[in-house]
């Protein structure tokens, strides 16, 4: 009976078994070719052709026409008023864990909507370049808190969203190294009045006032966004998922003397192993559980994945 119940609860969202999504796709065309797809590829695993044609196909047909709406909508804002206005982005946040893969489903998502011809134009930005650097952050000592939300300059995000939604025709972002494991004070990202911009990030949909200065946050990095994603999977998999991926940097990445864990490089593999477990359960895990999984409802789409990174079901908000 308890169970039963708890199945038929009310949820804000739509879900779709992998099988009732793929449909979803209707008539979209496959837009990208294999050795476009090549491109898209992560650090150590392959997207396969198939997880493109049934999960992010439907998706870009989803987000091109929500995109669509609102361009209508300030489109009837304008003759309202009378006047053009300058060209406003629509604004995509996507969420998860380090190393669930929002940089790679961006990435897709990216190539995918820029195919269309009312949004050709899309923009990818990641948080991390609002991360402090790392000079900053040993000044506050908390350099072994990278991720969690005292580590980012907030404000300096905010300011950058608003820049962006207000058409300003061009706003500047700063870039993150994982290489040196810092802010690089030299490289800029320049956001040119795209169609669209793709934030991503593990607190893209975080509320919390970071600061210690006791005022209340009143705007939130999410009140930008015209759509949000939250990436998801069971932990197990993260947790193994960010330690294959640190196994691969060890054998490319790490090997550079430029890199901030050149000292890995050197390590047997059950070392690495072991380093990998514990900087996943003293860092990354702990800011899952306390601060990136409890922003997961407030997603507009839930993907989520299990092994292999294939998405088992989708979750959609009813408007
Ligand atoms: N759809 C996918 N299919 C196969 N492998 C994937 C997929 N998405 C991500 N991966 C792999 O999972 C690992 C993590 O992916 P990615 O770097 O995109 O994660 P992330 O969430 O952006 O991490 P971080 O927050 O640390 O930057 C990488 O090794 C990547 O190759
Ligand atoms: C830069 C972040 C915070 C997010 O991408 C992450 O990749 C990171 O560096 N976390 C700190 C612990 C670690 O090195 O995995």
């Amino acid at each position: 009976m308890e169970s039963n119940q708890s199945k038929t609860a009310f949820s804000p969202y739509i879900k779709f078994p992998r099988e009732e999504w793929r449909h979803l796709r209707a008539s979209t065309p496959l837009p990208l070719n294999e050795s476009e797809l090549a491109a898209l590829h992560g650090i150590n695993e392959e997207v396969s052709l198939t997880e493109v044609e049934e999960i992010y196909l439907p998706l870009s047909r989803l987000l091109n026409l929500y995109v669509g709406a609102t361009q209508n909508l300030y489109k009837a804002t304008n003759a309202f008023l009378g006047n053009l206005g300058g060209k406003v982005p629509y604004i995509i946040g996507i969420a998860g864990s380090v190393a669930v893969g929002k940089s790679t489903t961006a990435r897709i998502i990216q190539a995918l909507l820029s195919r269309w011809p009312n949004h050709p134009k899309v923009d990818l930005v990641t948080t991390d370049g609002f991360l402090y650097p790392n000079a900053e952050l040993e000044r506050r000592g908390i350099l072994h808190r990278k991720g969690f939300p005292e580590s980012y300059d907030t404000r300096q995000l905010i300011h950058f969203l608003a820049d962006v939604k207000s058409g300003k025709p061009e706003v500047v972002a700063p870039v993150y190294s994982h290489l040196t494991y810092d802010i690089v004070p030299t490289e800029k990202i320049l956001v040119r009045q795209p169609d669209i911009v793709i934030l991503e990030g593990l607190n893209v949909l975080q509320t919390v006032k970071p600061s210690q200065s006791g005022k209340k946050m009143t705007v939130f990095v999410s009140d930008f966004f015209d759509f949000s994603i939250y990436v998801d999977a069971p932990e197990r998999f993260i947790r193994q998922w960010y330690v294959d991926r640190f196994h691969t940097l060890r054998e490319t990445a790490f090997r550079d003397k430029k890199s901030y864990f050149h000292r890995f490089s050197s390590l047997t593999d059950d070392e690495a192993n072991q380093i990998a477990l514990n900087i996943w359960e003293d860092i990354n895990a702990k800011n899952l559980r306390e601060n990136i999984l409890p922003t997961k409802q407030r997603a507009q789409l839930i993907l989520q994945k299990g092994d292999h990174h294939m998405v088992e079901r989708v979750e959609l908000r009813k408007l």
